[in-house]
């Protein structure tokens, strides 16, 4: 268990990942503008949550937090390509993101795809790659397993699918879910179960892991929607107000603001629950779940 305080530790692994991540596209022999897309928008900034999962899961079964940095760098590119994707004039059509111009504003619609492409496609090069001393290979295998599935047809393509065509229609709350638990929750899950894998979780503790996961993963997509209707667009680094222009159905649309405000603290409540029942020294991710709860960026 590290002894840094909640502050230090995001701060200092936000500084590890984020080098990590720079050498990953320096280290490519590939197209210049195709490295500079990709670089754009591993580096425009973004609150890193999901290493931060990996991290403070390993740090919770007492292991060194730094061997999950494969992991986590690969997680961090899937999620960076899913945001690409996402803001494509295809599909949410977003100009602005982690404060930035999007890719495609800077480097043009097919740059824009093609960083997206590689960056899904480094990501499981990076973990194909993982230093043998630190893992088994079956624990390397069952942690790609996880990350395709969560980040796939079943999981977050799964739920973008959907999200893109629900748009302007009145879906119902269940619909909702399953949009908001895949597109968001899946890969959210993904970084706490391989976390887990990674630091030899017991059975007990994955099963509570998982249930935390799935609780964490639609709070924090339900705050996502609660911040495009009452956010500072300067501190979420987009656009406020994208999902009624894209005519989408959020928490808020479907419960009003407040409802929606009632049902993440519902999920934030079951997701402690489900974190107070393992037996180990869970302290970050105590404060990464306040963090989701509270977040206002
Ligand atoms: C396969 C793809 C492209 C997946 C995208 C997944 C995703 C969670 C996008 C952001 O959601 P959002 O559009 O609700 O949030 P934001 O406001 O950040 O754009
Ligand atoms: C899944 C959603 C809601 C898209 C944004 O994710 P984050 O809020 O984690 O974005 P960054 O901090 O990485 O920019
Ligand atoms: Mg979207
Ligand atoms: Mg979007």
């Amino acid at each position: 268990m590290s002894s840094l305080s909640f502050r230090q530790f995001l701060q200092t692994h936000k500084e590890l990942i984020e080098q990590e991540l720079k050498k990953y596209i320096e280290q490519l022999n590939a197209p210049a503008v195709l490295k500079e897309a990709m670089d754009y928008s591993l580096q425009a900034g973004g609150k890193r949550i999901r290493p931060m999962l990996v991290f403070s899961v390993l740090d919770a079964l007492g292991k060194d937090t730094s061997i999950g940095l494969p992991v986590a760098c690969s997680i961090e590119m899937i999620h960076t390509y899913s945001l690409i994707h996402d803001d494509l004039p295809g599909m949410d059509n977003d100009s602005l993101r982690r404060g930035k111009p999007t890719n495609h504003i800077v480097f043009g619609e097919a740059n824009a795809i093609l960083a997206g492409d590689a960056l899904l496609t480094l990501s499981f090069g990076v973990l194909s790659e993982m230093n043998q001393t630190e893992v088994t290979a079956e624990q390397q295998i069952a942690i790609m397993q996880v990350i395709a599935q969560c980040a796939g047809a079943e999981g977050m393509i799964g739920g973008q699918t959907v999200d893109m065509a629900s748009e302007g229609k009145t879906i119902s709350l269940e619909e909702l879910e399953y949009i908001h638990e895949h597109k968001t929750g899946k890969l959210l899950s993904a970084s706490i179960i391989t976390g887990a894998i990674l630091g030899g979780a017991d059975n007990d503790q994955l099963d509570a892991l998982r249930k935390f996961s799935k609780h964490l993963g639609l709070a924090f997509q339900i705050r996502d929607d609660i911040l495009d209707v009452e956010g500072n667009e300067e501190l979420i680094g987009k656009p406020v107000g994208s999902d009624v222009d894209n005519n989408k159905s959020t928490y808020p649309a479907l419960l009003t603001l407040n409802g929606a405000k009632e049902k993440l603290a519902a999920e934030i409540n079951q997701a402690i629950h489900a974190l107070e029942s393992i037996r180990f020294e869970n302290s970050y991710l105590m404060d990464l779940t306040k963090l989701v709860a509270e977040r206002n960026m």
